[in-house]
C-alpha cells in the first residue's frame, strides 16, 4: 500500500504549502468537540491526519497502531488523510457494527473512483443500502450464487480445472517449476468470465487486451486517491495523471462490457457454452431478466453492466488467493498436506470425477482453508463502511459520515481469541469446534457480517475445494529443487485481493494422469508391501499392461527386525497384469487416452 513519500511527488508540494490555509481552517473544524466521547486515536498531524503513520499493509499499519493506542474494546478512531475513520479490532466490536448497528453502518463510502467503476452506484457492492441494493443484490444471489447455481457450474468448473493439468505436467516433464500463483488466477479467471460471460477470454488479441485490463483495474483499486482522503488536495490527483487514468480504465472497462453484451445478443460468441456443461451464463440471465422486465427492478444496460462487473471483480482475484495461499501453506507444511491428501484420495478411492458430494466429505480438507483464510483473508480489512448517522457505539461518539474499518486480519489473529494464533492449525476446526465461515461468532470473518456480508462464498469454495482437490488427488507437490519450506516468502501484496508477493513455485509430479494408474491398483501394492513411498516411471508391459516400479516403506506391521534393517524395498519391476481383468482394463482405456 501507499507511503506518504510516494504519494507526495515534489512537484506537488508547493501546492501544499499554498493549501497551509485551509489546512487551519479544517484543523479547528476537525478538532474533537468537547461534548463529544470520541474513541482514542494516534496523534495526528493537520492535513495528512495519521496518514504517516501508516506504513507497510494499511492491515499491519492498523494493528499495530490499534494495539499502541486504541481502546481494549477494539476501537480507534484516525484520521485518513482529514477523514475520521474508525478501526475496527476485536471480535466484540465487530458484533457491534456488523449486528447490533448493522443497518446504521450499511453504507459504503461513495468515493469518485467507486462511483465511477459501478456505473455511479448501480452494482450491488458500492451501492448505498436500500431498495436498488437490495433488488440487485438479491439477483447476483439467485442468478449467480446460491446453491442451485453453483451446483448448475460443476460440470464446467471441473472442465476448466481438468484443462489445467496438462500445463503442470508439462512443467513436470519439462523440469521447470510451475507458477502456482499465476495458474490460480488463471483458473477463477477462466471459470468466473465462462459463469458470467459465457466465455472465456485467455487467446488473442481480445485475451492480451482483457489481462491488461485488469492488470490496470487491480493497480486503480490499490492506488491512494487525494480527493478521497484529502480533498483539499484532489488536484494532486490530477497533476499524478490518475484521474485520467480511472477515466481510461473505466472506458476501456465499459466498452469491453459493451462488446460482451452485443456478442451475447448476436449470438456471435466464439467460445459457447458447451452443451455438457448446461448452464445459463449470467450475462444471459440479466438479459433475460431486462427483456420480460417483470421483477419491479428496471435492469437497464448500465446496471446489467455494473452487475456483469460487480461478479468478475469480487469473484476472481479473491478466490485466486485462497488458492494459492492454501497452497502456500501446503508446501511449508508437508505433514498437514499428506493428511489432506489422504483424506481426498481416501474419499475418492480412484473416481475419475469429483462431485459435491465428493467434497462436502472432505472435512480436512476444508479445515485446511479455513485456517487459511484465517492466516491469509482475502480481504484482510472488510470493504469499507460508512456510518448512515450518528450512532453511540460502545460508549463512543460516532459521528455520520464516519468511514469504518472492520480489520478482520487484527481478528482473525487475536491472542484472546485464537489459541497460538500465528500457528497452521487446521485441527482448531475439526471435532469438538463449532467454528466455520457460517457458525461463528464474529471470529471468522473473511466474508463480512451481516447484511454487506458478501454473497460469494458458496461459489468461491466450490471453485477453491474442487481445485485442490483435484491437485492433490492427480499430483504429489514439493518445493522447487534447493528451496526449503523455510526459505518460501510469505509476505502479501495487495491488489484487488491480498496475493503473495512473490508467486508461488512448485513442482506438481504427477501421479496418474500422466503415467496411468489407477490409485486402487496402488492400493493393492499398499496393500502387500506397507505404506506406499514413492511411484516411479511407468511402461507398458508385454501383456498389455503396465510395469511400473514402486518404492514402499514398509507398514508397522509387516516391520521385522530384518525389515527395518533395510526399511525402504524396491519392487522393480512389477506387473499390474495380475490384478483382476476389469482394472486392467480401466488402466488400458487411461493409457489409450
Ligand atoms: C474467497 C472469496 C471471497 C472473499 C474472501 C470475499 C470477501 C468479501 C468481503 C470481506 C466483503 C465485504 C463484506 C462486508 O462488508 O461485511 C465482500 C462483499 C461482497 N462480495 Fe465477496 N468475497 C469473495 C468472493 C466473492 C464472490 C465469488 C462474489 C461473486 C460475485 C462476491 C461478491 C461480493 C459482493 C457483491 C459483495 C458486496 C455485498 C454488499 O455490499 O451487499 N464475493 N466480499
Amino acid at each position: 500500500m501507499w507511503s506518504l513519500m510516494e504519494l507526495v511527488p515534489l512537484y506537488s508540494l508547493p501546492l501544499i504549502l499554498g493549501a497551509a490555509f485551509l489546512l487551519i481552517k479544517w484543523y479547528n473544524s476537525t478538532s474533537p468537540n468537547t461534548s463529544k466521547k470520541l474513541p482514542p486515536s494516534p496523534p495526528r498531524l493537520p492535513l495528512i491526519g495519521n496518514l504517516h503513520q501508516l506504513k507497510g499493509t494499511v492491515h499491519e499499519a492498523f494493528l499495530s497502531a490499534a494495539k499502541r493506542y486504541g481502546d481494549p474494546n477494539g476501537l480507534m478512531l484516525v484520521y485518513i488523510g482529514t477523514i475520521p475513520s474508525l478501526v475496527v479490532s476485536t471480535t466484540e466490536a465487530a458484533r457491534e457494527i456488523l449486528k447490533t448497528h448493522d443497518i446504521a453502518f450499511a453504507d459504503r463510502p461513495a468515493t469518485r473512483m467507486f462511483k465511477a467503476i459501478s456505473y455511479n452506484l448501480k452494482d450491488s457492492t458500492i451501492t448505498p443500502y436500500g431498495e436498488h441494493w437490495r433488488q440487485v443484490k438479491s439477483i447476483l444471489t439467485l442468478h449467480l450464487l446460491s446453491n442451485k447455481t453453483v451446483h448448475s457450474f460443476e460440470a464446467m468448473r471441473r472442465r476448466i480445472i481438468a484443462g489445467y493439468l496438462s500445463e503442470i505436467n508439462q512443467c513436470f516433464l519439462s523440469n521447470k517449476p510451475l507458477d502456482l500463483t499465476s495458474m490460480a488466477f488463471s483458473i477463477t479467471n477462466d471459470i468466473t468470465c465462462m459463469a458470467a460471460f459465457g466465455r472465456t477470454y485467455n487467446d488473442g488479441e481480445i485475451g492480451r487486451k482483457f489481462k491488461k485490463l485488469m492488470k490496470e483495474i487491480s493497480e486503480m483499486l490499490a492506488t491512494f486517491y487525494f480527493e478521497d482522503s484529502i480533498p483539499q488536495l484532489a488536484v494532486v490527483d490530477i497533476l499524478r495523471g490518475v484521474r485520467s487514468k480511472v477515466d481510461w480504465v473505466v472506458r476501456t472497462l465499459d466498452e469491453f462490457l459493451t462488446g460482451a453484451v452485443e456478442e451475447r445478443l448476436s449470438k456471435t460468441n466464439p467460445d459457447p457454452v458447451a452443451p455438457e456443461d448446461g448452464f445459463k451464463p449470467f450475462i444471459e440471465v440479466l438479459l433475460k431478466i431486462q427483456k420480460e422486465d417483470n421483477l419491479g427492478i428496471t435492469v437497464d444496460t448500465e446496471v446489467l453492466k455494473a452487475l456483469l462487473l460487480d461478479a468478475y471483480i469480487a469473484a476472481t482475484d479473491t478466490t485466486a488467493s485462497v488458492l494459492q495461499w492454501v497452497m502456500t501453506e501446503f508446501l511449508v507444511n508437508p505433514d498437514i498436506m499428506k493428511k489432506a491428501q489422504d483424506e481426498v484420495r481416501r474419499v475418492l478411492n480412484g473416481k475419475e470425477d469429483i462431485t459435491s458430494e465428493d467434497l462436502d466429505k472432505m472435512t480436512y480438507l476444508k479445515a485446511v482453508i479455513m485456517e487459511s483464510t484465517r492466516l491469509h483473508p482475502p480481504l484482510p480489512i472488510l470493504l469499507p463502511r460508512i456510518a448512515r448517522q450518528d450512532v453511540n457505539l460502545m460508549g463512543y461518539d460516532i459521528a455520520k459520515d464516519t468511514r469504518v474499518y472492520v480489520n478482520v486480519y487484527s481478528i482473525m489473529r487475536d491472542p484472546n481469541v485464537w489459541d497460538q494464533p500465528e500457528k497452521f492449525l487446521p485441527e482448531r476446526f475439526l471435532g469438538e469446534s463449532s467454528i466455520d465461515f457460517i457458525k461463528h461468532n464474529f471470529e471468522l470473518l473473511p466474508f463480512g457480517a451481516g447484511r454487506r456480508a458478501c454473497p460469494g462464498r458458496i461459489y468461491s469454495m466450490a471453485i477453491d475445494e474442487m481445485t485442490l482437490a483435484t491437485f492433490l488427488y492427480k499430483f504429489e507437490w514439493s518445493l522447487p529443487q534447493g528451496v526449503k519450506p523455510e526459505d518460501v516468502d510469505m509476505e502479501g501484496t495487495f491488489g484487488l485481493a491480498n496475493h503473495k508477493k512473490v508467486p508461488l513455485l512448485v513442482v506438481g509430479k504427477p501421479v496418474d494422469e500422466l503415467i496411468g494408474i489407477d490409485h486402487r491398483l496402488v492400493g493393492d501394492f499398499v496393500r502387500e508391501f506397507g505404506v506406499a513411498h514413492d511411484l516411479g516411471s511407468v511402461s507398458s508391459a508385454p501383456d498389455g499392461g503396465f510395469m511400473c516400479q514402486i518404492t514402499t516403506t514398509p507398514s508397522p506391521v509387516a516391520r521385522s527386525s530384518e525389515d527395518s534393517a533395510a526399511s525402504v524395498r524396491s519392487v522393480e519391476p512389477s506387473s499390474l497384469s495380475d490384478l483382476p481383468a476389469e482394472r486392467v482394463k480401466k488402466n488400458q482405456n487411461h493409457k489409450q487416452k
